[in-house]
């Protein structure tokens, strides 16, 4: 299990590189990341929430948590103007969730963990989730869309969220 860095670490902030090749490290650091995601009840997680700056996002948007999905080097482009409100969450921003506007349907190019080059059409929930990931890539954060009255509460939520997990441990 990795540590997820919070917001408004600045480290959240970094602009990743992209991964030269798919070698054993990097397929160690994508199992590690799998297990980390499905520890925190997470549906996606990208390389840069465990401080590693690398283009590498996973995902499992299924049912049972058993269909795992690695994004390496992703390109994303809207395909349609179109954009609908999510609700959205962070496994770096805990305990606050909001809606953000984006595309309902968008073109994945990326590389899959065994390093092939693969192309889909997204839209729902994979095509939110690929976006809110992509941002990650690219040092941004889901509560940067909104009001800086909600981001200056957001910072709040999450002080007192790691608070009280730090007693809860403590105890
Ligand atoms: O990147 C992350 O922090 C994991 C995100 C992925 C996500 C964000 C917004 C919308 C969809 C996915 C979430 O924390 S995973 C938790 C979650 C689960 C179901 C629906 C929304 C958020
Ligand atoms: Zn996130």
């Amino acid at each position: 299990i990795l540590p997820i860095l919070s917001y408004p670490d600045p480290r959240l902030r970094t602009i990743a590189e992209p991964v030269k090749t798919v070698d054993a490290d990097i397929k160690q650091l994508i199992a590690d990341m799998i297990e980390t995601m499905y520890d925190a009840k997470g549906i996606g997680l990208a390389a840069t929430q465990v401080d590693r700056h690398i283009q590498l996002i996973v995902m499992d948007l299924s049912e049972n948590n058993d269909s795992p999905r690695v994004f390496i080097n992703p390109k994303v482009t809207p395909l349609v103007e179109d954009k609908k409100p999510y609700e959205e969450g962070c496994l770096s921003v805990p305990d606050v969730y909001d809606s953000v506007d984006r595309p309902v349907k968008v073109k994945i190019e990326a590389l899959d963990g065994e390093g092939n080059a693969f192309e889909e059409i997204a839209e729902g929930l994979l095509a939110v989730c690929i976006q809110h990931e992509m941002d990650h890539l690219n040092g941004v954060l889901f509560v940067d869309y909104l009001s800086s009255l909600k981001q200056s509460r957001a910072r709040d939520k999450v002080r007192k969220y790691l608070k009280a997990r730090e007693k809860r441990v403590e105890s």
